[in-house]
């Protein structure tokens, strides 16, 4: 089904043409700070150089009485801060907040012009996208913006995830969706206090032991997230924008950090929200991929020549569907290559190894 004609048309006179391809910019974290914090945001800089975002959150885990300190804390640092090819984003207030015009009023003239993208909260379906994008492309229109701000919406009441498709769907701003598990969990009346990850209580056991009832019967953990990181991944996809895992809240269980990443990892997230410079390491790490694994994607799409056919490398069947499959390690190998030296080496070198160097691949 075509897009409205108008669908790419801009939402005011004088406000820059919308997209109309998101891009695969690297986006592995997307570190929150508080720009209120004045030792937090005295390490942004830093932070910049390490991260691939950069998110001025101005709602949840910013008290009441922070929220117009935060908003000009993001203006300041915004305004100070050079952030190379980083993507600087912020999370405003909800839309039924008294916060939330004000935020974007002060922000997209004072700092439009370097905002890549606004996180809306709560986003319940398309009309709060709607709201948004109408009312971004006439503040646009005012400041005399070159380019639009994308929107990103976060996944985290029952209606949201009931409307995921058109939400995404609902405006060429739209960038990609977040899973947020604790607002999520409260509205749908979830019995777990945790910030993502599992719960010791979501398990399936297995049968009794038929020659010893007392046995113990082994249980196995299940994840509370699947279904809804599957549905987000899904719609996402269909938009051809960009689904992303959101907060860990155990910020010492640096493992089960890594797990949770990695689960959206391999379910098609392209990366997750640091909350603490410890988890910066852990999403760079679980998003991006392996270099033995780029080597091997590199091997299957050299061997299978024209992408067509089917052939068995080690063992594998390899075929049209698994050279797609390899050409998403590839591409995103690729595009984090061109800004993390380190990693293009790592690729190169484990590429070497398996077709030789100087394979051109
Ligand atoms: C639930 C979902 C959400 O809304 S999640 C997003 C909202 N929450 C946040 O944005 C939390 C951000 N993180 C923090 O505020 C802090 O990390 C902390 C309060 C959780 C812990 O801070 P602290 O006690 O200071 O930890 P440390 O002592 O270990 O800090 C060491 C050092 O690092 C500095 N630090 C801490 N956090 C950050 C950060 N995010 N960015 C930069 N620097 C940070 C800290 O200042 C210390 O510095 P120092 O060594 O110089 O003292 C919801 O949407 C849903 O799911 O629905
Ligand atoms: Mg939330």
């Amino acid at each position: 089904m075509q897009p409205p004609k108008d669908f790419f048309r801009p939402l005011a006179l004088g406000a820059p043409m919308p997209v109309r391809e998101v891009p695969a910019r690297p986006s592995r974290m997307i570190h929150f700070f508080d720009p209120s914090n004045e030792k937090m945001a005295a390490k942004v800089p830093d932070i910049a150089k390490k991260a691939d975002v950069v998110l001025g959150n101005l709602e949840d885990a910013i008290s009441a009485d922070k929220k117009e300190a935060a908003r000009e804390g993001l203006v300041s640092i915004a305004q100070a801060t050079d952030f190379g090819e980083t993507q600087l984003w912020t999370r405003i207030n909800s839309l039924d907040s008294p916060w939330c015009l004000p935020d974007l009023i002060r922000l997209v003239p004072a700092i439009g012009h370097k905002l890549d993208v606004i996180m809306v909260p709560k986003v319940e379906g398309a009309e709060d996208i709607h709201y948004i994008d109408r009312l971004l492309a006439q503040l646009e229109a005012q400041a005399g913006l070159e380019r639009p701000i994308l929107v990103h919406a976060l996944l985290e009441t029952a209606r949201g995830v009931a409307n995921v498709e058109e939400i995404c769907g609902a405006s060429p701003r739209m960038q990609g969706l977040s899973l947020g598990p604790a607002d999520l969990a409260a509205d749908r009346r979830m019995k777990t206090t945790r910030v993502g990850g599992g719960h010791p209580g979501y398990v399936v056991r297995a049968d009794p032991n038929p020659d010893d009832a007392e046995a113990p019967r082994t249980t196995f953990q299940q994840d509370l997230w699947h279904y809804t990181m599957a549905r987000m991944v899904d719609a996402c996809a269909t938009y051809g924008i960009f689904p992303y895992w959101g907060p860990f809240g155990d910020i010492r269980d640096t493992v089960a950090c890594e797990d949770q990443f990695r689960n959206a990892y391999l379910m098609g997230c392209v990366g997750a929200w640091s909350l603490h410079p410890v988890q910066i390491d852990i999403a760079k790490k679980v998003f991006s991929p392996e270099p033995s694994e780029v080597a091997w994607a590199r091997n299957v799409i050299h061997q299978m020549g024209d992408g067509t056919g089917a052939v068995m490398i080690d063992g594998k069947m390899q075929d049209d569907a698994t050279v797609k499959q390899c050409k998403v390690v590839v591409e995103l190998a690729e595009a984090l290559s061109a800004s993390d030296p380190d990693l293009a080496a790592a690729y190169q070198a484990a590429t070497d190894a398996v077709l030789g160097a100087g394979s051109g691949q």
